[in-house]
């Protein structure tokens, strides 16, 4: 699979969503992260069909090569606010999704049964609807979305209110897709897609501004990562001196983690960046 998209660029009246975007997908899993209003919503919409767009184009291939006319049976989609019907059970709902996305009535039960167990719904699918939790209705969500085996998975803010136990399942279950799909995970929640993502993609005022392979991603802020335990004195001086990218407790001392071309201070230590260091980098108007 491959999905490319060239110079798009997505007005709503006057106020440009999308600036030019263009970006090359395969298999693998999409972080795409940026602030409120950057363009994720507007991009996935234009790549499922649901808005369209001044210029540019989306092209999805298959593994020959060969361009696809219609995405909607190897597509799976996440909205960021599902909504089901209510007086359905859980296993009506995916009985009914099924259906519509044309899964072959002699495989629909097990399937069923198998996505079920995957988002740990099994032992609750015949609760009706409006009586789940709001994390039980997003692992509904994810259930509809790879019920499928989509070849395209969309998935936006999927971890919004799911435990932390849950959020590890959600990441194996999106992990073990990616191996033959491209997903897009669109988040704010840096660390839910810090161990899986292969790319990360950035998004800022509708324009890409950066778009890399895990493995590459840091060498814009190697080396420029420190940390200054035990902060006591000369505090002031390094919060307004230099960006601060986080500040937590450890035991008794306060840590702090600035963002430095240079060691800011003699007791600093260069530590390795993460994804949140990157992403503070970009958006928290520390550069
Ligand atoms: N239907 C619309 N009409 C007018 N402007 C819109 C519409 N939808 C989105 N926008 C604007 O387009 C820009 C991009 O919005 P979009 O929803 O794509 O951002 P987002 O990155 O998904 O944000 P969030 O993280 O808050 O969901 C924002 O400035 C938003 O106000």
């Amino acid at each position: 699979m491959k999905l490319v998209i060239e110079n798009l660029t997505k007005k709503y009246k006057n106020k440009v969503a999308l600036d030019n975007v263009s970006l090359s997908m395969e298999n693998g899993i999409y972080a795409l992260l940026g602030p409120n209003g950057a363009g994720k919503t507007t991009l996935i919409y234009s790549i499922i069909g649901l808005i369209t767009y001044q210029q540019g184009s989306i092209k999805y291939y298959d593994d020959q090569n060969m361009e696809m006319e219609s995405l909607y049976e190897i597509l799976g989609y996440l909205p960021q606010y599902p909504s089901f019907y209510k007086n359905f059970s859980v296993y009506e709902m995916l009985l009914y999704i099924a259906t519509l996305k044309g899964l072959k009535k002699n495989i629909i039960k097990e399937r069923i049964s198998e996505v079920l167990h995957e988002v740990n719904l099994w032992d609750d699918k015949n609760m009706k609807i409006k009586a789940l939790s709001g994390g039980m209705k997003q692992r509904l969500g994810i259930a509809q979305a790879i019920i499928n085996h989509p070849r395209i998975l969309i998935v936006d803010e999927p971890t919004a209110g799911l435990d932390p136990k849950e959020r590890i399942r959600f990441r194996d279950v999106i992990k073990n897709i990616s191996l033959n799909t491209i997903v897009i995970f669109a988040t704010h929640i840096v660390s839910d897609v810090e161990l899986i993502a292969t790319n990360i993609i950035l998004l800022k005022s509708g324009k890409v501004i950066l778009d890399e392979k895990r493995e590459t991603v840091f060498q814009y802020i190697e080396n420029k990562i420190w940390e200054i335990e035990d902060v006591k004195e000369n505090t002031d001086e390094l919060l307004t001196k230099y960006p601060v990218l986080e500040a937590y407790w450890i035991e008794d001392k306060v840590h702090i983690k600035i963002i430095s071309d240079e060691k800011p201070a003699a007791f600093a230590i260069q530590i390795k960046p993460r994804l949140e260091d990157l992403y503070m980098y970009y958006f928290g108007d520390v550069q």
